[in-house]
């Protein structure tokens, strides 16, 4: 999958994109296209008049008739071409995904035994067993056991990753593959409905819909087309009247030349190829309205835990407070995280191995767990002999401690601020009513966040960071990372506050997650990032999943999306102002067929009207396939605020539209001059 995936466009790409140019010319699948609809009706009629010359009156030439209908020919076959190349690479990616999704059997559970089924027979709701070297036999949640999985056929990522039941780690897709162990899977959805499935029909463009954006600008790109048809058709009669002849290639051509042929034949491409390059940067968006929104995104929110830190938060030392100490914090600490499976926890048990520190384990024994929540913000073990251990963020311990009667060390505070303000996190351990000390967690800051929050900031986009922790490790973090803002001590319900808040001010708003309580939030974000490792529900809420699960991708997700709507916005100004162009070489030409008094209108100097027009139909014809390699990359990209985007680009692609023109006529006009 990876390795397809990096793959640039290949010699069979290229073969099937030259064949579907043709197979696209069907009026059927022109007609979605407006603008190129157009040119193909006029084609139609050219061809007509070249092959019966005699129904239309006299004329030019057939050789004049035959040249403008190759032109036009051409014009529809390039932009076929830039739409079918862009389709290209997702079909090629779509046929190597169906490869892999061969039937799998499936060890069912029936009436508390095992059968063999093959896995297209499964149902949502089914429960089957995967053991060691097994195919997963479809997507679902792990309801039993713990296995290494290698995800390898969806992620392109070789290394097995840990799914377990119980917590954020459950999911497991259909495909992959079971390398330790042995779960049990409760089946999650129908067959056709698999992850996938729907990774084949989005790579494929099966379910592509036309965003808004898109919508509004063919919507004025038809309106443009309607008001050249009109002035066009117009312009015959006019002319009659007043005794001029005017061809009906020559207004055919004079049509293709002032409608929006570049932009038209390019539009799609676009679109697709925005969507293919966050694919290729492992990134399933479910539509291009999840893109294209990324583009235009206000706020970004970001978890501060493993996306702008590691992530690994290691206890890495102990800190007794009162009289306490270091011995008896230290194994109070341990039996606290006995079966705390979270990072944190593990690392508990790490630093007292580390420290030679020792702890009696059989205390434990027949203690009911307390897992971590993100509500309760502790964890810890309630004891056989009724003792209760807790360990977790000072502010919820002291809580606890006090709310059974317990008085609070002096110097908590003062400990607990220090490690805070170093950007740690301090957790407090306590027995019953009684606190013993601190654990100090560490975390540190991603090489190179600084910058990309810089480069957010330049392009006007807000960033909050929503933690957990306390204020003070809050904001150590936040501003040593430098985001904007910063939420500390936040419950997951909080996220979905702030989102709502943001957008009803009208901001659209950007946030990853992986969790099932990230999901109500995921949902309500405009662009909602999942990590593949996350849970179902996630996934399911949010309209992009990132296959590497790296949370920090958003902001290049962001970048893509803006690149996007820069690379439409570009090419739309540069069209435009083409067509301004080209109404100069053309018009003048044009009356001059007709009045040859006219000579003097011919400000570009181009050889004869005749040639002038052929140098316009050509230069608007070969213009789409020279901007196919823009389309398909992007226009390069600095971040900047969109209104200084707007100036530069509106310079660039405004004012090179209408000079580029001018130079290119005049070339093709000098060869067609000395070809006719
Ligand atoms: N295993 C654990 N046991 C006890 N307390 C914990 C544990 N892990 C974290 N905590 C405490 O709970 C707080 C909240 O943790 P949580 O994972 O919800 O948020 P966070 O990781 O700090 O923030 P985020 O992931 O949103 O950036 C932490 O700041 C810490 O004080
Ligand atoms: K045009
Ligand atoms: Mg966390």
């Amino acid at each position: 999958m990876q390795t397809n995936r990096k793959k640039s466009l290949s010699g069979d790409i290229l073969r099937n994109a030259v064949k579907d140019s043709f197979v696209k010319l069907n009026p059927m699948t022109m007609m979605k296209n407006p603008v190129m609809f157009v040119v193909e009706v006029g084609t139609l009629i050219v061809l007509l008049m070249t092959i019966f010359p005699g129904y239309f009156g006299t004329g030019q030439s057939t050789g004049f008739n035959v040249t403008v209908f190759a032109i036009l020919l051409f014009t529809l076959l390039f932009a076929n071409f830039a739409e079918a190349l862009a389709e290209g690479r997702g079909k090629a990616q779509a046929d190597s995904l169906k490869k892999s999704k061969k039937e799998i059997s499936a060890n069912k559970v029936v009436n508390g035994g095992l059968k063999l089924v093959p896995s297209t027979e499964l149902r949502k709701g089914d429960i089957v067993v995967v053991s060691q070297g097994e195919m997963i036999p479809g997507d679902g949640e792990v309801i039993e056991g713990l296995a290494s999985v290698d995800e390898s056929a969806i992620t392109g990522e070789s290394a097995p990753v840990i799914k377990e039941a119980g917590g954020d780690f459950n999911s497991v897709t259909g495909g992959t593959r079971v390398v330790s162990d042995k779960i049990k899977v409760r089946i999650t959805n129908d067959p056709g409905e698999s992850f996938i499935d729907r990774m084949i029909a989005l790579v494929e463009g099966a379910k592509r819909q036309k965003t808004p954006n898109e919508i509004a600008l063919n919507t004025l790109l038809t309106s443009l087309t309607l008001i050249f048809l009109i002035v066009v058709v117009t312009l015959a009669p006019i002319a009659k009247y007043l005794d001029i002849q005017l061809d009906i290639p020559v207004l055919i051509s004079l049509l293709v030349c002032l409608i929006p042929t570049t932009i038209g034949g390019l539009l799609s491409a676009i679109g697709i190829a925005g969507m293919d390059r966050v694919t290729q940067f492992n990134v399933l968006a479910m539509s291009g309205k999840a893109v294209e929104a990324a583009g235009d995104i206000n706020t970004m929110i970001l978890d501060k835990t493993g996306t702008i830190t590691f992530g690994n938060r290691m206890a890495s030392e102990f800190t007794p407070v009162d009289s306490e100490n270091m011995a008896v914090l230290g194994e109070w600490a341990a039996i606290s995280s006995l079966k705390d499976e979270t990072p944190e926890g593990r690392s508990v048990l790490e630093l007292m191995k580390k420290q030679g520190m020792a702890y009696d384990s059989s205390i434990a024994e027949d203690g009911v767990f307390i897992e971590f929540k993100a509500e309760t913000r502790m964890s810890g073990i309630d004891l056989s002999d009724g003792r209760k251990v807790r360990k977790g963020a000072v502010d919820s311990v002291r809580k606890w401690v006090e709310s059974q009667g317990g008085a609070v060390p002096s110097d908590l505070e003062l400990k607990g601020n220090t490690i805070a303000s170093e950007g740690g996190t301090p957790l407090a351990v306590a027995v019953d009513n009684h606190i013993l000390g601190l654990i100090y967690l560490k975390d540190t800051v991603k090489p190179g966040m600084k910058e990309r929050f810089e480069q957010l900031r330049r392009m006007g986009i807000k960033t909050i960071m929503c933690t957990g922790d306390n204020p003070l490790t809050a904001a150590t973090i936040a501003r040593e990372a430098g985001v904007d803002e910063f939420i500390a001590e936040s419950k997951p319900e909080d996220k979905i506050a702030v989102i709502r808040k943001e957008q009803a001010e009208g901001k659209l708003v950007a946030m990853t997650g992986d969790g099932t309580n990230d999901a109500p939030a995921l949902a309500q974000a405009d662009v909602g990032l999942a990590m593949n490792s996350g849970t179902t529900a996630a996934k399911e809420a949010a309209n992009m999943v990132d296959l590497d699960s790296d949370p920090s991708k958003i902001i290049e997700v962001v970048a893509i999306g803006k690149q996007l709507l820069m690379t439409r916005g570009a090419l739309t100004t540069f069209s435009i102002a083409n067509d301004v162009a080209k109404y100069f070489a053309i018009i003048p030409a044009m009356f001059t067929l007709a009045i040859p008094q006219m000579e003097a209108l011919n400000i570009m100097r181009l050889g004869s009207p005749l040639s002038a027009i052929l140098s316009a139909l050509v230069f608007n014809a070969i213009i789409i396939p020279l901007l196919i390699p823009l389309a398909m990359r992007g226009v390069g990209y600095k971040p900047m605020s969109s209104n200084k985007l707007l100036q530069r680009n509106l310079f660039i692609y405004g004012f090179g539209g209408i000079v580029v023109p001018f130079l290119g006529i005049k070339l093709i006009d000098l060869m067609v001059h000395l070809w006719i």
